[in-house]
């Protein structure tokens, strides 16, 4: 019997030309990014749902994707938006107890695409040598693909050097966080009774940031990316929280900057996370650089410089910020151990600091839980 290969369905295209064909789920249509890898073994609807990885594709490096399924618990916001997936084998039938829908279906109905069977490591070994590149990702379930016009579309794409993401996916309005579900079942800081009013702005917050900050004692106020610093304290916060988000710190810090500049006038704790960690940073002093291909994983082994500790930590960032560039008075507290990269910095002295990687794990690790019990005792018991 001859054998026939199936047509391939799916076609990532990337700026210098390669291409790589696969299967075909999720949504039809074709869409631009940037492509990272993530090397994390557990979370992809976590992970597709972060609102940081806006502008993005993600290539997972494990290959067994899809296999528990989707529910309604783990989404970090209400949609994906990560812009597609790309895996080493199409999902299987997902054998989970939490289950209530497939992947791919969960895909389909939020206009998500994705290719299966895919070398993967080829991929990754790929945007290791040469940076996250602008792709082209198309799926057509009869399989036709014009080529050129997917390479033209991959260069085309901007990059997410000086965009501004977080006012895409940041809330529409003001709202208090009163989900009751603590950020952990395994019982971390499980608080009753919350104890410090908390003003958390948000460029685009994962939903177990916003429960840690709760498990933590925090009574907590979203506000909008492009919040003033006046918005803030007319809330007369105990605390400030910066979150996570996409995009271009620099491009945020725009508005960003003298809002947390107008906070720290006022000597308020200030606590951030990734993109709220870039923020502060710049609005210190700072600067912010683009990385090469970035860290995103489960497995992030980061350098306490205080006590020497080793935190295995969870990451998502394409920016990091520029230790050199920091003035005096703001001192590094983080490194990463994987690039010496700056994983967190403090104001000396002051109750203000940041991290890059993401104590609140979701997916990943949860050794660094420690850092919004910081947060919380910085505003007194
Ligand atoms: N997870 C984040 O907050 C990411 C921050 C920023 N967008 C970066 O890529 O570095």
């Amino acid at each position: 019997m001859p054998h026939r290969t199936p047509r391939p369905t799916a076609c990532l295209a990337l700026a210098d030309g390669t291409l790589f064909y696969g299967r075909g789920f999720g949504a039809t249509g074709t869409r631009t990014a940037e492509l990272c890898f993530n090397t994390a073994m557990t979370g992809y609807q976590e992970i597709m749902t972060d609102p940081s990885y806006a502008g993005q594709i993600v290539t997972f490096t494990f290959p067994h994707i899809g296999n528990v399924g989707v529910n309604p618990d783990d989404d970090e916001t209400a949609d994906p938006v990560a812009e597609g997936m790309v895996v080493k084998w199409s999902p299987t039938e997902p054998s989970n107890w939490r289950a209530v829908e497939r992947l791919s279906d969960w895909l389909a109905r939020r206009g998500r695409v994705a290719i299966g069977g895919i070398d993967t490591r080829r991929l990754t070994r790929a945007i290791r040598q040469q940076g996250a590149p602008h792709v082209a990702l198309a799926h057509d379930p009869e399989g036709n693909f014009d080529v050129e016009a997917l390479v033209a579309a991959a260069r085309g794409f901007s990059g997410l050097e000086g965009l501004d993401l977080a006012k895409t996916v940041t809330c529409a309005q003001s709202y208090r966080w009163n989900e009751t579900r603590w950020a952990w079942p395994d019982g971390f800081g499980t608080q009753t009774e919350p104890r410090h009013k908390v003003v958390a702005v948000d460029y685009g917050a994962k939903r177990n940031i916003l429960r840690c900050l709760a498990s933590a004692g925090c009574d907590v106020t979203v506000l909008p990316a492009t919040a003033t610093a006046e918005d803030v304290l007319a809330l007369d916060p105990d605390g400030v929280f910066l979150s996570n988000g996409p995009g271009d710190p620099a491009a945020t810090g725009a508005y960003a900057v003298p809002m947390i500049q107008g906070v720290l006038d006022k000597d308020l704790p200030v606590f951030g996370i990734c993109l709220g960690h870039q923020m502060l940073a710049l609005a210190l002093g700072g600067k912010t650089v683009k990385m090469n291909h970035g860290h995103h994983g489960a497995n992030h082994p980061v350098k306490d410089l205080e006590t020497g500790k080793v935190e295995i930590t969870s990451m998502n960032h394409g920016f990091a910020v520029d230790a050199q560039s920091l003035p005096s008075g703001v001192e590094e507290t983080h490194r990463s151990l994987f690039d010496g990269s700056n994983c967190g910095i403090r104001l000396s002295g002051k109750p203000v600091f940041s991290v890059q990687h993401h104590p609140e794990a979701s997916p990943g690790p949860q050794d660094s839980f420690y850092l919004f019990e910081r947060f919380a005792s910085s505003m007194g018991r």
